[in-house]
């Protein structure tokens, strides 16, 4: 994470925490291997006392989302973030006019935050010290109003379906991507408040492990506790995805360059549901069918939303929830599934490079050459965890 545009905005902690962690920061007592400055280690070990140290970046999103109906300057949403105030007392002095503009809905508020965020690092308080401590705060942790509880993060300077409207363009002019498919537009803003959540991708894709439960398909299907997966995650298992205006695919400049990058010349719509969808029942039945394909599954959701389920390193389920504005890449070889969530209905966009083929191939096709090159590209990378043989 570089800071190119000072004063763009602030950070959270969890996101100067997070970037020095990103650079090495532990609480490795020699510190002496890692290039990282005296006094953003005197910043590292302040923010490891405060809440950010327990956040996740999945945490932080979910709140980022749910919060939104409360309509809260973003200075209010930094000091809760970083704060993260667990009772009325605390929360109070963080927000303005909080009786006038939030009444007894200050109170859910404050349930959000518990609910969310996690519990702050218990601090450890020499006995002499803990009755002036309990003077000066409440509940142990400062609630000065005037403070917002930045780390001042802009001074780390760092260097088979039916389809309507096929579209074919000309494949010659394509160029091969390089690298960086996954990269945000430059320039564009800058950080979690201004974007709503930490990456603007994940208020359209978000992405958890499944429980085990046999349960009705279409619901979430969230382990207990939750546990988010990032995107970050997914695309170590080449799991590609975008954030794209749905509302103007026609005239998308960002969908058209990833199309001419990446090769996608061919386009069609596939829409899910009973009534546009011939034989549904049975195609419903089949896409929930693990299976994989020997090109990539490019899907881009301009309408609705669905769940494509994939494999992790040790054939665990993640799943993926797409909604509108989310587009995702599988890649050719990856044992996959799909299906609609409760609202049943998607439309998506299916692109491919040359002309399409569909045809899934359902678990074990272990000896084909796209299941094997999958392997070898992204289960037995270093770091990608423990291999899955399939076949056994
Ligand atoms: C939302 S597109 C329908 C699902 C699909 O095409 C597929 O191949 C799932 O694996
Ligand atoms: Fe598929
Ligand atoms: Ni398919």
């Amino acid at each position: 994470m570089k800071i190119k545009e000072a004063n763009a905005g602030a950070l959270t902690n969890f996101e100067v925490l997070d970037f020095l962690r990103s650079r090495g920061a532990s609480k490795d007592p020699t510190r002496v291997i890692v290039s990282i400055a005296p006094s953003e280690f005197k910043v590292y070990d302040y923010l490891l006392e405060s809440p950010a140290c327990n956040q996740t970046k999945e945490q932080v999103n979910e709140f980022l989302t749910r919060c939104k109906s409360y309509k809260l300057a973003k200075a209010e949403v930094l000091n809760i973030i970083n704060l993260r105030p667990s009772q009325l007392v605390e929360i109070v002095p963080m927000i303005e006019e909080s009786e006038k503009r939030f009444g007894e809905k200050l109170e859910e508020l404050v349930n959000l935050v518990v609910e969310v965020l996690p519990e702050p690092p218990k601090k450890a308080v020499p006995e002499e010290e803990k009755n002036e401590v309990e003077e000066d705060t409440v509940d142990g942790k400062n609630t000065d109003e005037d403070k917002t509880e930045t780390a001042n993060p802009e001074q780390i300077d760092e260097d088979q379906t039916e389809t309507t409207n096929p579209e074919q363009i000309d494949e010659d002019q394509t160029e091969e991507n390089e690298d960086g498919e996954q990269m945000e537009t430059k320039g564009e803003k800058k950080n979690s408040l201004d974007m709503g959540v930490l990456d603007k991708r994940e208020e359209v894709i978000q992405a958890w492990y499944m429980d085990d439960s046999d349960e009705d398909q279409r619901l979430p299907h969230h382990r207990e506790p939750k546990e988010f997966v990032s995107l970050d995650k997914l695309a170590e298992l080449g799991v590609l995805s975008w954030r794209l205006d749905a509302d103007n695919y026609e005239t998308d400049e960002e969908l058209k360059k990833i199309r001419e990058e990446r090769g996608y010349s061919y386009m069609d719509f596939c829409e899910v549901c009973p009534e546009k969808l011939p034989n549904y029942e049975e195609k419903i039945k089949n896409f929930f069918e693990e299976h994989l394909h020997t090109d990539e599954e490019i899907r881009y959701c301009v309408a609705g939303s669905g769940y494509f389920d994939v494999r992790d390193h040790t054939d665990k389920w993640i799943r993926v929830w797409v909604k509108k504005g989310g587009m995702i890449v599988l890649p050719a070889g990856i044992y996959h599934r799909f299906t609609l969530d409760t609202d049943n209905y998607i439309k998506a966009m299916r692109l491919f490079v040359g002309d399409p083929i569909w045809t899934p191939f359902n678990r074990p096709h272990d000896h084909l050459p796209a299941r094997k090159e999958y392997i070898e590209n992204f289960l037995q990378k270093e770091g990608g965890g423990q291999a899955v043989d399939a076949a056994a």
